[in-house]
């Protein structure tokens, strides 16, 4: 019968995919490693190649493996998983994956989307999984699957962009993919923190009850950057009210934050508390395979045709952060268009030449403020020095010029031209603007407080 397994182990494998639409990210993670392994009387024992996921497994693919063995083979059995090195194994040939894979399509209603809040980018199919991730990638989708069930909350930690964001959005998409119906809600803390302040004073309407009404009726919460609650006593007072609420009704929570609930100071003990009631993951700086693999896939995402020695290049001087990997890109594209020249590995090193620092030290630039600004208010850096004058490009601008002046000290004909050409009465305008709003708009006072945190971390 083992042969016969062996045999027929992925013609099962994917009758189960297909059977069950199973999409192709959970096929890769979960089904794709298993391994028929033995056959004891009537019991077909399956490897699986981790420790942590084997209970998730076995609860969510057992019944469904056993099911699919006996509809392709006829054989009725019952299916156990052990993991993969506390056996003596022997070799059994990996399937090829990529055969194995078939793209399913299913399409999401866009307005859900965007009344979750979610980017159309971070999915799980655009997300490389390395040693760094695994983890917490995995975690993700098993909440994805089985929201409310298994891991509530979700807490993802890491430094700064290493993909946390990224992996709640997708566990985001992943749930309206398998149900439409399902009210999902993102938001960054200090988009929450700054609706408590808007509800608290009755501003546009926005009562205390709305407020409630719109955080506590979500079948999944996804909250990010929750350290920026720290120290806000009535904004962790509304978000415990929040917890328990979500978490009674057995709601989904996933939380991010870039240090674990232990770590972070003067956080309430009973938040604290809460916030290891479930499953706790962090995330790593990639190494050099999965530096490459993430540049390879943004550049197969954007279109790019781009030397193997330039990403090497790049995944070789650009270490710790995600966000920089892609922004190095970019940069060099940008300057071999602008210049009309071929990439290369010079074109490289002159456009990277402000980021690579011999002993790479962080330097704050006028660059890295327009970077995280740009993310933060979800438009590109383009964007911030492009003629539009619409609000959502302006006051971004606007809080550009604030800080690079405040930050950076940079010159105001200098930021005029990393704003692509403005004069310096224009900067001097955008920055008297914001100083003016800061003292009176507490919500823009706390969003320049976590940008000037992003910039400079410590
Ligand atoms: N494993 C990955 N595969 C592909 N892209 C990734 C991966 N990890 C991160 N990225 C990309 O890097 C960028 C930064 O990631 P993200 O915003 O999710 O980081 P973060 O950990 O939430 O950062 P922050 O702490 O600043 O909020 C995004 O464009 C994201 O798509």
């Amino acid at each position: 019968m083992l042969e016969k397994l062996k045999e027929k182990w992925d013609e099962i494998l994917l009758n189960l995919k297909e059977e069950h639409e199973i999409t192709d990210v959970s096929f890769k993670t979960w089904l794709l490693p298993l391994k028929v392994y033995a056959v004891e009387d009537e019991k077909v024992i399956v490897t699986v190649p981790d420790v942590e996921f084997l209970g998730y497994i076995r609860k969510k693919y057992g019944f469904l493996l056993k099911i699919t063995i006996e509809e392709v083979t006829g054989f009725e059995c019952t299916v156990d998983f052990v993991v993969e090195n506390q056996i003596q194994k022997e070799a059994v040939p990996a399937p090829a994956e990529n055969t194995l894979i078939k793209n399913t399509v299913n399409s999401v209603n866009q307005s859900a989307i965007i009344n979750a809040n979610l980017n159309p980018k971070y999915i799980f199919d655009t997300f490389v999984v390395g040693a760094n991730n695994n983890l917490a990638h995995a975690a993700s989708l098993a909440v994805a699957e089985s929201p409310g069930e298994i891991y509530n909350p979700l807490f993802i930690y890491g430094g700064v962009g290493l993909g946390k964001t990224h992996l709640m959005h997708s566990i985001g998409h992943f749930i309206l993919k398998n149900n439409p119906n399902a009210k999902i809600l993102y938001v960054t803390s200090e988009k929450f923190t700054n609706e408590l302040i808007d509800a608290i004073r009755n501003k546009n309407n926005f009562s205390p009850t709305e407020f409630r009404e719109k955080y506590r009726t979500n079948d999944v919460l996804l909250i990010d950057d929750i350290q920026f609650i720290i120290g806000k006593e009535s904004t962790q007072e509304e978000f415990f009210h929040t917890f328990n609420a979500l978490y009674e009704a057995k709601k989904q929570i996933i939380i991010s934050s870039d240090k674990p609930p232990k770590e972070i100071e003067t956080l309430e003990e009973r938040l604290r508390s809460r916030f290891e009631w479930g499953l706790t993951v962090d995330i790593q700086s990639p190494d050099y395979e999965t530096r490459m693999a993430i540049l390879r896939k943004k550049e197969e995402m954007e279109g790019y045709n781009i030397d193997n020695e330039v990403i090497k290049y790049i995944a070789t001087n650009i270490k710790s952060n995600i966000r920089e990997l892609e922004g190095a890109l970019t940069k060099i594209v940008a300057l071999s268009r602008l210049d009309n020249k071929e990439i290369t590995v010079e074109l490289a090193e002159e456009a990277l030449k402000d980021i690579i620092s011999p002993n790479d030290k962080k330097e704050i630039t006028p660059e890295l403020v327009i970077q995280v600004v740009a993310d933060h208010f979800g438009i590109t850096p383009l964007d911030i020095c492009s003629q539009k004058r619409n609000k959502e490009i302006v006051y971004p601008r606007q809080i550009v010029m604030f800080l690079c002046r405040d930050m950076v000290g940079t010159p105001l004909q200098m930021i005029g031209k990393y704003l692509g050409g403005r004069d310096h009465t224009t900067i001097i305008h955008g920055i008297d603007k914001i100083t003016s709003d800061i003292n009176k708009n507490e919500s823009l006072n706390n969003t320049i407080e976590i940008l000037k945190k992003k910039i400079n971390p410590q």
